[in-house]
């Protein structure tokens, strides 16, 4: 398993090792065990599965707030996106930062966004299946979202007419939402 930090801590992209032979590949996606081992305590109790048709589909930027937070290891198993994660943590020195970084079924790539993050992704092809981990269960009431072209982020997306879920036309800005609905 290789790591990668980013500039936003705890933000971070792992690489499973890949066996390939003459059948074709075989990996551990998730290993407690190799997580711990690189010192990172995750207790996952959910995992998700989105597929989406169109390239220029964006889901985000989501979290869900308080105690109903989520920590996502996540991956495309299928096709290919740009992923994004935001700074939500109001006394973080890169607090409405982003890092973003291709996750694909070629170069498996893994993103692990803790607690106190907004997250979303645009897919770079068609047909895309997204897998990933949560270490808190869906909760709808604490379900919270920000505008993917917020002004002030300033997400570099490669993308300037998405396909939308109602939902996420309407979020607010960063600056619309008050420092109690963050972390
Ligand atoms: C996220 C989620 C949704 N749902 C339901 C609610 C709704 O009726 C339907 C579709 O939900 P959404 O439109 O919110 O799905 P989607 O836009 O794919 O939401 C996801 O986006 C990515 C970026 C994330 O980071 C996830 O945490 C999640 O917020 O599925 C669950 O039952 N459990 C869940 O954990």
């Amino acid at each position: 398993m290789k790591l990668t930090k980013t500039k936003l801590e705890g933000v971070i992209i792992l690489e499973p090792k890949v066996f390939g032979d003459n059948r074709g590949f075989f990996m551990e996606s998730w290993s407690k065990r190799q997580l711990e081992e690189l010192g990172l305590y995750y207790d996952f109790v959910q995992d998700n599965h989105s597929s989406s048709t169109r390239r220029g589909t964006l889901r985000g930027i989501h979290y869900q707030k308080g105690e109903h937070s989520q920590a996502k290891l996540v991956r495309c198993v299928r096709g290919a996106v740009f992923d994004v994660a935001v700074d939500l943590r109001v006394k973080s020195p890169t607090y409405g930062q982003w890092i973003g970084v291709e996750l694909s079924e070629k170069n498996k790539k893994q993103l692990l966004i803790p607690r106190g993050f907004g997250h979303g992704f645009v897919t770079l092809t068609d047909d895309v299946e997204f897998m990933y981990k949560a270490d808190n269960y869906y909760c709808q009431e604490s379900d919270r979202g920000i505008l993917w072209n917020d002004p002030q982020i300033k997400i570099e997306w490669g993308i300037d007419e998405p396909i939308l879920s109602e939902k996420d036309k309407r979020h607010p800005a960063l600056s619309e939402i008050n420092e109690s609905e963050l972390f």
